[in-house]
């Protein structure tokens, strides 16, 4: 299937057009398809993510924007340019227009932290004076100008990630690749890093297209995500609607990675798949929008006229909206779970049920 022309826009930065990836077979390994038809839009302006599991085809997929890998079938544009047809002057000035982060920096060792921001610059040929007036601000930008004479080695993981954004919009790109880049940070540093990418976002106007196996990342910073399983897209959509509307299985196998997901341990356990005679339904709800600041609890029991248990919740924002997750408990008898799914409807709620307790 090829890209619907009504989801491709002038606007968009990258497109994929029916792309399949297939390595052909090579010393005992067997052939393998690592994308299969994928067609997908990223948004001129947006932070789109692409999450999958280990193997679902994410590096493929970004190698593919800047030529790194050529697709067996299938096409892929940067704005506007068929990325296959281009020859190799062709390539290098792509691979100037889209910078890419990685997962380990890769930063040369040998050179300072200036001469590293200034080596695409030198392999560009500019001047000297031009490549200082260049690098500084981004130094700046990044907030590591007092360490512009420093050696990697002297340097966190989150200020070497900062060095290798720095040297990804040496070239003033249009388009930031990120290919893992805050996997090998801890928790806080990731959010300094992910900060960063929105406000180089926001004040550079940069498309940023992330690969990331975090539910986290995903959540704190794109508007917009694709899900990839064994190399197909499985969901997409603005982010909000993917996390709160999430439809396939692998989309709710991440998300239920996502802090404040979690069932209890004990809860998780006893979890069944049937109910028997007696048992309570577990259901998890998940409300935005105005529900979100409604006293549904109070209402709810009110409604059902039950005891209702809440057994697990949380409030969070995903792209500064705010949402909740609510997982409850109540009776599984025809009666009470009736009145509770009207209710459900009658606000808008969508529920999920999880199975059922003695
Ligand atoms: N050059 C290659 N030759 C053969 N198979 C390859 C090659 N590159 C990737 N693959 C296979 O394609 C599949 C997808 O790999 P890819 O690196 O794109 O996955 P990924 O989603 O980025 O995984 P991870 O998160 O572990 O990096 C994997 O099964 C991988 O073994």
């Amino acid at each position: 299937m090829t890209l619907p022309r009504s989801e491709i826009s002038a606007g968009d930065a990258v497109v994929f057009d029916a792309v399949s990836k297939r390595f052909p077979a090579s010393g005992g390994n067997t052939a393998f398809t690592a994308l299969d038809n994928v067609s997908l839009a990223v948004a001129r302006g947006s932070i789109t993510g692409i999450i999958g599991r280990s193997g679902a085809g994410k590096s493929t997929l970004i190698r593919l924007v800047n030529g790194l890998e050529k697709p067996s079938s299938g096409k892929v544009f940067v704005d506007g340019v068929d990325v296959g047809a281009l020859d190799e002057a062709g390539l290098r000035d792509l691979r100037r227009s889209v910078g890419m982060i990685f997962q380990h920096f890769n930063l040369l060792s040998s050179r300072t932290v200036f001469g590293n921001v200034a080596l695409p610059l030198e392999i560009a040929g500019m001047d000297r004076r031009a490549i200082e007036q260049r690098v500084r601000p981004l130094l700046e930008l990044v907030g590591l100008a007092d360490k512009h004479g420093r050696y990697p080695a002297e340097l966190s993981g989150g200020q070497k990630q900062r060095i290798g954004i720095a040297r990804a919009l040496a070239t003033e790109p249009k388009l930031l690749l990120s290919d893992e880049a805050t996997s090998a940070l801890d928790p806080e540093t990731t959010q300094s890093i992910l900060e960063l990418l929105r406000r180089i976002n926001a004040e550079l106007g940069l498309t940023v297209l992330l690969i990331t196996h975090e539910m986290e990342v995903v959540k704190a910073v794109t508007s917009d995500v694709a899900v990839i399983d064994k190399g197909e897209i499985v969901e997409r959509g603005h982010t909000f609607d993917v996390f709160t509307h999430s439809r396939h299985e692998t989309t709710r196998a991440l998300l239920s990675g996502l802090a404040g997901s979690k069932l209890p341990e004990a809860v998780a356990r006893g979890l069944k798949p049937a109910a028997a005679s007696g048992d309570r339904v577990v259901v998890r709800l998940t409300f935005f929008g105005a529900a979100a600041e409604r006293p549904l609890i109070s209402q709810l029991i009110e409604s059902v006229g039950a005891e209702v248990n809440i057994i697990a919740g949380t409030i969070d924002e995903i792209g500064g909206k705010p949402y909740g997750s609510l997982v409850v408990a109540y009776g599984a008898d025809a009666e009470t779970s009736g009145k509770a799914e009207r209710f459900f409807t009658e606000n808008g709620l969508v529920t999920e049920v999880l199975g059922y307790v003695a």
